[in-house]
């Protein structure tokens, strides 16, 4: 009987995990997916680019090698080997998720779902009925109305994910998460990349100080960078695209290629029987992530809060837990985010600018990488650990971190402020030698105006 507790629409990391803690609570829990179970997350972003940064990052070391007494000769990139190696990355991990799904006891349907009343879907030629909805359909490339951007062969981080040959040039339009992580890899790889940022800074909702950083290692690497400037049309020339850039001055660019990467839009399909209160296309819901109907919950990038895999993740345990009546609210106050570029960018928190507009005093502490000795050793010294502090309280209020292992480390800023923890908190708590996670525990010194490794 395809009668369930709770029906899920969606498989990436909300509505996956969303599945796995409804059946935890003993919920006869179904979930439905119309392409490979793992979403945009597993199949055709997070986890994939990783893989191709791995090999920038690899690119990178062995070209910066004889620097460090180590001769190698030219790397060249064999893009179908790469393309074999990230589609292994892929199978490996969506296939645990299938068995963990498994043994977890959650049903799982392949198909488009159709919600055809407030207790009904269809999937395929099944009938799912259902006494609470999980939404987690998730978001797509957001492709906008410029001239020639519907032109075959225009690319999204999609296709780009199955170049088979490495592009001679490529336009990057949107210097977003998305727009710096393949500028770094495709510059690595070997491309001439250009980035459009229509804002006056790249990813510029971040800390200021990341963002310029970010702009000076991209343009070490061979990127044009042209921000405060947006595309006007695109048109093709026999093989090449014509990319018209309106900025201090026009100019156009010729590419072999041109992606798009200026956000993403909620995937609404086989929704239009529910009344739900949508906002600028995304569904709303409320802090335990249940929309306008009682029964129906969304989570993800379909809500439109903040689009990232750990959140969507969060929602669905929040909206499961909601579900199964351990009641509890999602909180988007310590969110980490992390950029995966060369060097890496971990950020928690109020950048320093909002800081200083939310708070009447704020501390500052900014070490840089290339006092950190783990950094030296490494040869990895661009870079900074910044930390924010509330003046009055001492309790960090935001930490960024541009250079190595930022992403992993920035989890310790995180934790110390879920705790309500203090620069005194890091400053006392002995940090391992050598690391790099010792710039935060300097950072937190240099604010407290006591540095030890700085003068
Ligand atoms: N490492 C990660 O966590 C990761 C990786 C990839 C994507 N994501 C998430 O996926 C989502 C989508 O990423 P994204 O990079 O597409 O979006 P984004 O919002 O990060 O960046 C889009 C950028 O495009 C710019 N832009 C908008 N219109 C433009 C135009 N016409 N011309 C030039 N620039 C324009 C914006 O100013 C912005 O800087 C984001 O929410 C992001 O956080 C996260």
């Amino acid at each position: 009987m395809n009668k369930y507790d709770v029906a899920i629409i969606g498989g990436g990391p909300g509505g996956y995990v969303a599945a796995i803690r409804a059946s935890q609570h003993g919920l006869k829990t179904v979930l439905v997916e119309k392409d490979q179970i793992g979403g945009t997350c597993l199949n055709i972003g997070c986890i994939p680019t990783k893989a191709l940064v791995k090999n920038a990052e690899l690119l990178h070391e062995i070209k910066n090698a004889k620097n460090r007494g180590i001769i190698c000769d030219a790397p060249k990139v064999d893009m179908k080997a790469v393309l074999a190696m990230k589609n292994n990355v892929v199978k490996q991990l969506t296939g645990g998720v299938g068995a963990l799904l498994k043994a977890n006891g959650v049903t799982v349907f392949q198909g488009e779902a159709n919600v055809i009343s407030e207790h009904e879907l269809t999937v395929q030629d099944h009938v799912i009925t259902f006494e609470n909805l999980i939404i987690a359909t998730g978001s797509s490339n957001n492709i906008p109305p410029i001239p020639g951007l519907d032109m075959a062969g225009i690319l999204t981080s999609t296709e780009l994910l199955e170049m088979e040959a490495v592009p001679e040039s490529l336009v990057i339009i949107g210097g977003g998460v998305i727009g710096c992580e393949f500028a770094t890899v495709f510059s690595q790889f070997g491309s001439k990349v250009t980035v459009v940022e229509m804002q006056d800074a790249l990813i510029p909702n971040m800390d200021l100080e990341l963002s310029k950083g970010l702009k000076r290692s991209l343009t070490a690497a061979g990127v044009s960078v042209l921000t405060g400037c947006s595309v006007t049309k695109v048109e093709k020339n026999d093989d090449d695209y014509q990319v018209t850039i309106r900025g201090d001055k026009d100019t156009t660019i010729s590419a072999a290629c041109v992606m798009v990467s200026v956000g993403r839009k909620s995937n609404l399909a086989g929704l239009s029987k529910l009344p739900l209160t949508l906002e600028r296309n995304y569904i709303q819901v409320d802090d335990e992530m249940a929309t306008n109907l009682e029964h129906v919950y969304a989570i993800g990038d379909v809500t439109g809060k903040i689009q990232l895999a750990h959140v969507a993740s969060a929602q669905g345990l929040v909206a499961a837990d909601c579900i199964a009546g351990k009641k509890r609210k999602m909180s988007y106050e310590i969110v980490p985010s992390c950029i995966y570029t060369l060097p890496e960018i971990g950020s928690v928190g109020l950048s320093e600018q909002q800081a200083r507009a939310a708070y009447d005093a704020i501390t500052v502490g900014v070490f840089p990488m290339a006092a950190c000795g783990k950094a030296v050793a490494m040869g990895q010294t661009t870079g900074f650990t910044k930390l924010i502090a509330d003046e009055k309280s001492g309790k960090i209020i935001g930490c960024h971190i541009f250079g190595p292992n930022a992403t992993e480390i920035i989890s310790e800023a995180a934790a110390v402020m879920k705790a309500g923890g203090t620069l005194v908190d890091i400053a006392e708590t002995i940090h391992a030698h050598p690391t790099i996670n010792e710039s935060m525990h300097e950072a937190a010194h240099v604010a407290l105006k006591e540095p030890i490794h700085m003068m």
